[in-house]
């Protein structure tokens, strides 16, 4: 297990690897109840006062955790803080284009879900997909949004990522949580390794998610030089329930700052 405490919180320099918090599970636990705690948005604030660069939410279309109106407080709340950043995750043939258009957030991920889905579970099919993705990316462009396709770690999909005009892609990391700490884990991680440096040497910007964890996060780095930013939810808000949202978030800050010292 990594460290609980990092030397310093503060804001993101614009090198190395972000720690975007992922709020979804904050809104799961508040929807059980009709009493407004806990809140999205104080933890949004906590979180960024322990030195966290951005926040992102995935609001699904059945409203499970996540609802619209939490996207649009969470904007509010990001006026104080211009150098974090906004990321918006979603399907854009379902739900997602709305929030954006809306909100207008530094970042919107495309992910492939079908409505209900239980959790995120693959990335898109390039260049299957590429035909109905186009028009969407080109509309987020227009309104000053960066796009990132949710994509499972084939280097061969990145060129075409790029091809469509994607800025980023987000590599889908729960192979690889699954995979640490067993004999898979080099086999996997060199997977990873690959498909990074396709994405790079295609011109993307690179981000991970999905199960990254205290555990499993520098390990990942290590092997996946280039990561522009994690966005980390399930494992970082448990591990909050334990430790604090504050603690928490110093320590995910230390586990970047074990690959990447001046970051
Ligand atoms: C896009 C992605 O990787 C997901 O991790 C997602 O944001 C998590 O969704 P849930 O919190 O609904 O499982
Ligand atoms: N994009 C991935 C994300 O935001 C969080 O995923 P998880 O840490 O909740 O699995």
């Amino acid at each position: 297990m990594n460290p609980l405490v990092a030397p310093e919180a503060g804001v993101h320099t614009g090198a190395g690897t972000a720690l975007s918090v992922n709020l979804n599970k904050v809104a799961l636990l508040r929807n059980t109840r009709h009493l407004g705690i806990p809140s999205v948005t104080r933890a949004a604030d906590i979180v960024l006062k322990a030195g966290a660069q951005g926040i992102t939410v995935h609001p699904r279309p059945d409203e499970r955790h996540i609802r619209g109106s939490d996207v649009h407080e969470l904007a509010e709340l990001l006026k104080a803080w211009p150098a974090v950043e906004y990321n918006i995750e979603g399907n854009p043939l379902h739900n997602l284009m709305d929030f954006i258009r809306a909100v207008r957030p530094h970042q919107a991920t495309f992910v492939p879900d079908t409505v209900g889905q239980f959790t995120s579970d693959h990335g898109w099919n390039l260049p299957a997909d590429a035909p109905v993705l186009k028009p969407l990316i080109d509309e987020c462009h227009a309104l000053g949004v960066r796009v990132s396709l949710f994509m499972d770690p084939l280097p061969e999909a990145m060129a075409h990522a790029a091809a469509l005009g994607a800025d980023r892609v987000e590599l889908y990391t729960e192979s690889w949580a699954a995979a640490w700490g067993t004999p898979r884990q080099d086999e996997v991680g060199a997977r990873f390794a690959t498909a990074g440096q396709a994405a790079l040497a295609a011109g993307l910007g690179l981000n991970a998610g999905h199960d990254l964890s205290r555990d499993n996060l520098a390990d990942f780095l290590q092997l996946v030089p280039g990561v522009l930013e994690v966005s980390i939810g399930h494992a970082l808000i448990a591990d909050a329930l334990e430790l604090g949202y504050d603690a928490t978030v110093r320590a995910y800050l230390a586990c970047i700052r074990q690959v990447q010292p001046r970051a």
